[in-house]
């Protein structure tokens, strides 16, 4: 039940609804105790008297009780469900704003399937355990605990003598709870494992069959289907043998009254109508004992959702805003960033970045170049904050980025990443999405300025095209247009160019260029590029490998000397007639042309 308790806020608030559909399912359950009573007095003080004028009362009560009960029931469904329902709603967001918070390094490692299985089939086991298994394991109890005291009034001994078996039956079902919640654990991960292999494939199918590789991914989902049937007959073996078990109990015990009543009847120390009121009444008891195999089943599923759920819901934050934050007011940021000696590993490998001090004054364009891996994106990632540093510091206008909140923050920074992603929404949303109140005027300005207004108005329904999925239906540049004007509308004092203008032509990189200088005066920018193209008239371009800033300089300063920046820029310039470190003018002058 720990689990349960874990969840407790989830559900406690709407105690009220619980307690009123437990009290209506009790009271419905409690009527069930009528109908043997009627039996016996009919046959007791009806039939064998024949003193038949009872009848019509005896069936006006019956058809009255009836639809009580009816009623009741209904109310019990009514609370249930919104009990149910509601907790739900909570539990749903709770976990969608814990998703908000999780940081990078949760994602880093996170599976989409596996999240979605979470959020939804995890989260209707839980639902349906607080709105219905509850109430109804408390009613079984209940009704065992009615029916027996009846019983007991009745005839004590012959009760005691009937419900022998009952033990075993608890007992077995006991056993059956301890064997089938590992099997239904087994195949709630089964499950996920299953989502995610979808999801993926999904996501990745340009992938997929551009390399023809559907039957590899048919056999693999076969696998894991395989894995989830597997688990699914595992189970189902596990209730086959416990159903006849049960079956075999509950006889047992309707024998032994049979012959134990039918004595007591034939010997006149128990009336006939009291025997058939027993006989009721022990099924009264055995049902709910019968269904203590759906109930354990309903609580076993629900519990290892349950566990899923907390699982997310107290996942470690990594990066949280400290105790006392600053905000970073908008009117006096002017976005001074100073890395100094920052060194940073991700959890289990070697150090990404090594030592880093990097001076960016307010207003200017710092380069950043090296190979794939030398740790480019992961200045940036530590810029916004998306890890904690254990080495080194990186303040904006002084401010250690530790001590500010993280929202003021990234509300400074915009960043066009190396992967553009789209919303499935149109356009203009997508430009408009890092801000609350924006004019069509800003929207189309941005646009414009990343050279995406023209092909935009292109488009049949120009700022109302729906981008699907990921921004499929738009070419690659396209995208990082779009990506670029969403970061400029942002009016951001730290503007970062994460390889995002890889896809677009070098023609149209140099225009989206110009259009930064006419929006970033004033503004610090950091552009990553593999292009020299791209970073050529930076204020200072670093040169990384391995995590270390092996050559810093400006372009002009760093084609003259050898290393890997003039190698870079001899590959570059491969059509055009080498360069050595000593004719740099001539070379400039040639690559200018
Ligand atoms: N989320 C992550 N988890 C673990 N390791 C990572 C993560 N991101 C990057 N790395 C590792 O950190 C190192 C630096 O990666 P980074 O992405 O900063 O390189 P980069 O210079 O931006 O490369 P590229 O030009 O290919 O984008 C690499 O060894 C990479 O494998």
């Amino acid at each position: 039940m720990d689990v349960f308790r874990q969840l407790k806020e989830y559900y406690w608030v709407e105690r009220k609804k619980m307690i009123a559909s437990i009290a209506f399912l009790i009271c419905a359950t409690a009527l069930g105790l009528v109908y043997p009573n009627m039996l016996r007095i009919l046959i007791d003080d009806v039939i064998k008297p024949r003193d038949f004028k009872w009848v019509p009362a005896l069936s006006l009560t019956v058809v009255g009780i009836v639809s009580l009960k009816g009623c009741l029931q209904f109310l019990h469904g009514y609370f249930a469900g919104q009990l149910g329902n509601r907790v739900a709603f909570r539990l749903r967001n709770a976990c969608y704003e814990k998703l908000q918070k999780l940081s990078y390094q949760y994602y880093d490692t996170a599976k989409t399937g596996d999240l979605m299985s979470r959020l939804t089939a995890d989260l209707e086991a839980v639902r349906n355990f607080i709105a219905f298994g509850f109430a109804q394991i408390l009613n079984m109890i209940l009704m065992i605990v009615f029916g027996a005291s009846m019983m007991f009034y009745i005839h004590w001994q012959l009760t005691l003598i009937t419900l022998v078996t009952m033990p075993f039956l608890a007992f077995a079902a006991v056993r059956f709870e301890k064997q089938i919640h590992p099997a239904f654990r087994e195949m709630r991960l089964a499950m996920s494992n299953l989502t995610t292999t979808v999801q993926e494939n999904i996501t990745g199918m340009r992938t997929v069959k551009s390399f023809a590789r559907e039957p590899h991914e048919i056999d693999k989902f076969s696998k894991r289907s395989d894995l989830y049937k597997e688990n699914q007959i595992g189970a189902s073996l596990l209730w086959s043998k416990f159903f006849p078990v049960m079956e075999l109990l509950a006889s047992c015990c309707v024998v032994i009254l049979l012959v134990a009543g039918g004595t007591l009847v034939i010997n006149g120390s128990l009336t006939l109508g009291s025997l058939v009121a027993f006989f009721s009444m022990v099924w009264y008891i055995i049902g709910p004992m019968w269904n203590i195999g759906f109930l354990i089943n309903n609580y076993t599923q629900s519990k290892a959702s349950g566990e899923r759920l907390t699982e997310l819901l107290n996942q470690y934050v990594h990066v949280k805003t400290g105790e006392e934050p600053v905000v970073l007011e908008d009117n006096i940021v002017e976005g001074h960033v100073r890395f100094s000696g920052v060194t940073f590993n991700y959890p289990d490998k070697a150090p990404a970045v090594t030592n880093l001090n990097i001076e960016a004054p307010p207003g200017t364009v710092i380069g950043l170049l090296g190979g794939t891996g030398s740790g480019k994106s992961t200045i940036i990632q530590l810029l916004m904050r998306a890890y904690n540093i254990k080495k080194g510091t990186i303040t904006i206008d002084g401010f250690n980025i530790n001590d500010l909140t993280l929202e003021s923050l990234r509300s400074h920074i915009a960043i066009v990443f190396q992967e553009t992603f789209l919303f499935s929404c149109s356009i203009r949303d997508n430009i408009a999405y890092g801000i609350n109140q924006v004019t069509e005027e800003q929207i189309i300005q941005a646009a414009k300025l990343s050279k995406a207004h023209d092909f935009i108005m292109e488009l049949p329904e120009g700022y109302d095209t729906i981008v699907g999925e990921r921004g499929m239906g738009l070419s690659g540049g396209q995208k990082q247009r779009i990506a670029i004007a969403r970061a400029l509308i942002k009016n951001p004092k730290v503007l970062v160019l994460d390889d995002s203008t890889s896809a677009v032509d070098m023609e149209t990189e140099h225009e989206i260029q110009a259009g930064f200088k006419e929006v970033m005066a004033g503004r610090t920018t950091f552009i990553i590029a593999h292009r020299i193209s791209s970073l050529r008239h930076a204020d200072e371009i670093l040169v990384m490998d391995k995590g270390h800033i092996v050559q810093r300089g400006k372009h002009q300063d760093l084609i003259r000397v050898p290393g890997p920046y003039l190698d870079t820029y001899n590959i570059q310039y491969a059509d055009r007639p080498q360069v050595s470190a000593a004719e740099p003018a001539a070379a400039e002058r040639r690559v200018a042309q």
